[in-house]
């Protein structure tokens, strides 16, 4: 016999989002349901009926208890959307109960992003207001599939068919504009319970189930996508010594399609391609299929370096992947605003990538659905259109094809908080409109393979005495190779560029691209650059891996004390004077390489001997 746990554990979830104001008797359905359903406990009951009395209501105040819970979260918390689980035998629900008013845009936002279905709720007597539009409009823009339209309070306008009538077609022109796709409406008395959870005697012409029928019948299986396999890693879980495994595996949450061991893969962005091993649930069951939303870990058949944030798909389906997004933004913060210019943590499944809004479309305001093309800003609870520039490529879906990995947060990194929230509606245009043109000649056409060689180390470390080596003896024997340094690239191609974090970073992304075209060439790219970031090294290498184009990295590992003394420009003793700043080495990061191919130090002799080795150790 199945434990009642497991029972439990196999039923459906339904997430479900209610909008609407106190006064429209959103709390007192949620109420409903959960007493209806028998899922308030019997103490929490007697107090329900004990302070109803003693306030002179003639019912047991079911909305007490919803209110009760949300006095209690106030405290501290400024998303205030409350979550309260129940359960029926067919299925569990979560319910996220956010209020409505305009003020709390962000708390739908947060709340109902999830949702299976929403709850809009109408008082009878008022018919569809502003709010019941935006509710409704939220609803359709956060891809929420089902729309129930609970006309409540039929009590209070004699249960009257045709008031009922007038209400469904007023709400159901509005929704035509919007991308509703599953639209339901019922009446009901949620104090009086007709149609909630049992159907009503007083309104026979209604022919529909009640409400909770609807909510533990409406079919949410196919809601998911499970046509465009994604799985974003998490993490990456190492073999432990002595446990028997014998490979890496990659966990994380499925958000899209489905895997099987023996499926072909590809790892993005680096454009890797493998073949999915061995697939795990949590708890170390070995399974068949991966769908979403398992958490599961997979092994490949290849070792490939994989790490959070990046993405596994199918060859033949795969994400976009780009640095330029457009997308629907709700601001959150009360204390800023969103302009043109600003600069935020992107957080889209497992990765989190820096990025800068390049441009405000326009501002929505959801109750008339007006597009205000002249908005400098967004504050908050407003919603807006934008484009944005990430430093390195996301790799999403559009929202409406999946709300994983086509949502998004920003966040502020000097505070550390959360700004807003994001669908993305796919890339920026100008990306879609180029088209990439193939060359008509392959790479075995060439007379040599190219490649590139990639010195990082310190100021002072002796990367360009070497690098002039490498090329010199590469060009003296026939190959043709160029150097690219760093302090050459920045009079020209790079001279906008400073020494900040984010100028860097773009320093050595150009240069990472410059290389692998003349590697393409068939010529050996030589770099000599600080490149003091590991991401965007990584990058670097990653852009060389997708093209199918060797790439080598030397860590010129001479130690801080000794390119100090050496100083051939004289830029220590500058540094620290204060004379020049944000100086790698002092006070400027330098993040050490821990898998370069070589790694050359100071006893490893002349910069001579140490082109010698290199070219002779890389096989060139
Ligand atoms: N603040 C600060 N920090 C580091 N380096 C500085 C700075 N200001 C000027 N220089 C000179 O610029 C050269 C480094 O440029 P890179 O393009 O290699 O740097 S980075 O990769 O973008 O970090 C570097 O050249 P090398 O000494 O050949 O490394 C320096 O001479
Ligand atoms: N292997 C080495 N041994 C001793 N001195 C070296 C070595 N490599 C470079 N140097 C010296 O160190 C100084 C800085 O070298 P440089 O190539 O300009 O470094 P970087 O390009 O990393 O700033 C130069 O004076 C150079 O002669």
């Amino acid at each position: 016999m199945a434990l009642p746990i497991a029972a439990e554990s196999r039923k459906e979830l339904l997430r479900l989002a209610t909008a609407g104001s106190v006064d429209d008797g959103k709390s007192t359905l949620i109420g409903r349901l959960l007493y209806d359903s028998k899922s308030i406990f019997t103490d929490q009951m007697e107090s329900i009926e004990r302070t109803s009395a003693e306030r002179g209501d003639e019912y047991a105040n079911l909305a007490l208890l919803t209110d009760g819970l949300r006095a209690e979260r106030e405290q501290g918390i400024t998303i205030d959307v409350a979550y309260r689980y129940f359960a029926t035998p067919r299925r569990k629900f979560i319910i996220a109960d956010t209020p409505g008013h305009v003020q709390y845009t962000r708390n739908m936002v947060t709340g109902a992003s999830t949702a299976d279905l929403a709850i809009v709720l109408i008082d009878a007597r008022k018919g569809v207001l502003e709010q019941t539009r935006r509710h409704a409009f939220l609803s359709s823009l956060l891809g929420i599939p089902h729309l129930v339209l609970a006309v409540n309070k039929m009590d209070l306008v004699d249960y009257s068919q045709a008031r009922f009538d007038e209400i469904r077609d007023e709400f159901a022109s509005f929704a035509s504009k919007l991308t509703v796709t599953d639209l339901t409406f019922i009446p009901v008395s949620a104090l009086l319970g007709d149609n909630v959870v049992t159907p009503s005697a007083n309104m026979d012409w209604y022919h529909g189930a009640p409400l909770l029928d609807h909510l533990e019948e409406v079919h949410i299986a196919s809601d998911r996508n499970l046509i465009d396999a994604r799985l974003p890693v998490q993490y990456v879980i190492r073999p432990q010594r002595g446990d028997g495994s014998d490979h890496r595996s990659y966990a994380g949450t499925v958000a899209g399609g489905t895997f099987a061991p023996g499926d072909e893969v590809v790892v993005l962005p680096g454009g890797f391609t493998t073949t999915i091993d061995r697939i795990w649930a949590p708890g170390g069951v070995e399974v068949a299929q991966a769908f979403p939303p398992m958490a599961v870990s997979v092994s490949l058949r290849d070792e490939i370096d994989i790490t959070r944030g990046e993405m596994i798909a199918r060859p033949n389906n795969r994400p976009w992947v780009g640095r330029d997004v457009d997308a629907m933004v709700c601001w959150f913060s009360d204390d800023s605003t969103l302009r043109p210019g600003n600069r935020y943590v992107v957080s889209a499944t497992t990765a989190s990538v820096r990025a800068q809004i390049t441009t405000l479309n326009y501002r929505l305001d959801i109750n008339t659905l007006h597009r205000d093309e002249t908005a400098e800003a967004l504050s908050v609870n407003q919603i807006g259109r934008v484009t944005l520039h990430a430093q390195q490529p996301l790799m999403f879906d559009a929202y409406r094809r999946n709300r994983d990995t086509g949502s998004f947060i920003l966040v502020d990194e000097a505070t550390n908080t959360t700004v807003a929230a994001g669908m993305i509606s796919g890339p920026v245009d100008h990306q879609s409109t180029i088209v990439w043109h193939g060359s008509k000649v392959s790479p075995d056409q060439r007379p040599y393979r190219g490649a590139t060689i990639w010195l990082t180390g310190l100021s002072g470390s002796g990367k360009s005495s070497i690098a002039v080596e490498v090329e010199r003896r590469l060009v003296a024997a026939g190959r043709p190779a160029y150097l690219m340094d760093g302090d050459n690239l920045r009079h020209g191609l790079n001279s906008d560029l400073g020494f900040g974090d984010d100028d860097r970073r773009e320093n050595i992304r150009r240069t990472s691209e410059v290389a692998s075209l003349f590697a393409d060439s068939g010529s050996v790219a030589i770099v000599s650059l600080i490149s003091p970031f590991a991401a965007e090294r990584r990058r670097a290498r990653e852009i060389h891996a997708a093209a199918g184009l060797p790439f080598f990295e030397v860590f010129v590992d001479t130690p801080l004390a000794e390119c100090e003394r050496r100083d051939p420009k004289g830029l220590y003793a500058r540094a620290r004077r204060g004379e020049v700043k944000q100086f790698t080495g002092i006070d400027s990061p330098y993040e050490r390489p821990t898998d370069a191919e070589i790694v050359v130090t100071p006893d490893h002799g002349s910069p001579t001997d140490i082109a010698d080795a290199i070219i002779r150790d890389l096989g060139l």
